[in-house]
């Protein structure tokens, strides 16, 4: 499922013919204002931090949210307290673009998220290039070398790997490339079944200079208190805030 994910959604962009001479979009990506820092966005604090997905549908669940304007629910996003946006760009399952990416960055101040299967360098540069500040690159799906080169591009370019993880031999892979933005999600990318205690069992594994983030099966203001009791500096929420009041949620959320 995950081969089949990062491999359509290069294949995708092929055959919507967007892809752009490499060149060009390295160009693109180089004349862009520069990243925002999302390490000090995301750093721990007293208060637990949310990082606000725009999200439309979904392997797992299928249809979430129509989601006509993603900057308007961005904005409600950065009003409502969020520290950071994910805005999944993989367009055959997720239903999102590089477009929903461009557009949100034109519409907050916060750290954005390209949130796809990013398996090669011209992503990259492609994430730069429409605005991303941080860009997810899942273990499970590199190699060693193509995650280290993955890692030290998104870097040079000024922006934050958010480096996704669902195991203890996953994490040892994301602290031996420096990784300072870990997360854990709950999500098994092939069963899609979802553990919220899975961020609990490899808390104690993170690198102790690494900021913990806790990806999905956020549903309730419970989940993040169970989260955060785990040790999660950040909370990744994708279909309780697009499919339920998105003020009220973060509110809830921020409260915990
Ligand atoms: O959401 C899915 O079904 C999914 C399936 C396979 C790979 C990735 C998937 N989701 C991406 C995400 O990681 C989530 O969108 C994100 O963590 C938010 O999750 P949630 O709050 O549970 O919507």
């Amino acid at each position: 499922m995950l081969a089949d994910l990062t491999a359509n959604s290069v294949a995708d962009a092929l055959a919507r013919r967007e892809v752009r001479p490499l060149d060009v979009v390295e160009r693109a990506a180089l004349d862009r204002a520069p990243a925002l820092d999302a390490l000090h966005a995301l750093r721990p604090a007293a208060r637990v931090k949310v990082i606000a997905e725009i999200k439309r549908a979904s392997p797992s669940r299928g249809a979430l949210a129509s989601i006509d304007d993603p900057a308007e629910l961005a904005r409600l996003y950065e009003l409502g307290g969020a520290s950071a946006i994910s805005v999944l760009t993989e367009s055959r399952k997720f239903k999102g673009s590089l477009a929903d990416l461009d557009a949100v960055r034109a519409a907050v101040a916060l750290p954005v998220l390209r949130k796809d299967f990013i398996a090669t360098p011209y992503q990259v540069f492609e994430a730069r290039a429409a605005g991303a500040d941080l860009v997810l690159l899942i273990v499970a799906a590199l190699d060693d070398r193509t995650l280290l080169e993955l890692y030290e591009l998104i870097t040079s370019l000024g922006m934050t790997a958010l480096v996704e993880t669902h195991s203890g031999e996953e994490l040892e892979r994301a602290s031996a490339i420096g990784a300072r933005l870990i997360g854990v999600n709950a999500r098994d990318l092939s069963s899609f079944e979802l553990d919220r205690d899975l961020f609990g069992r490899l808390a104690d594994r993170f690198p102790s200079d690494a900021i913990r983030v806790a990806e999905s099966a956020v549903l309730s203001a419970a989940d993040v208190a169970h989260y955060r009791a785990a040790g999660a500096d950040a909370v990744l929420v994708g279909e309780a805030l697009v499919t339920g009041d998105p003020m009220a949620n973060l509110s809830a959320f921020l409260a915990v």
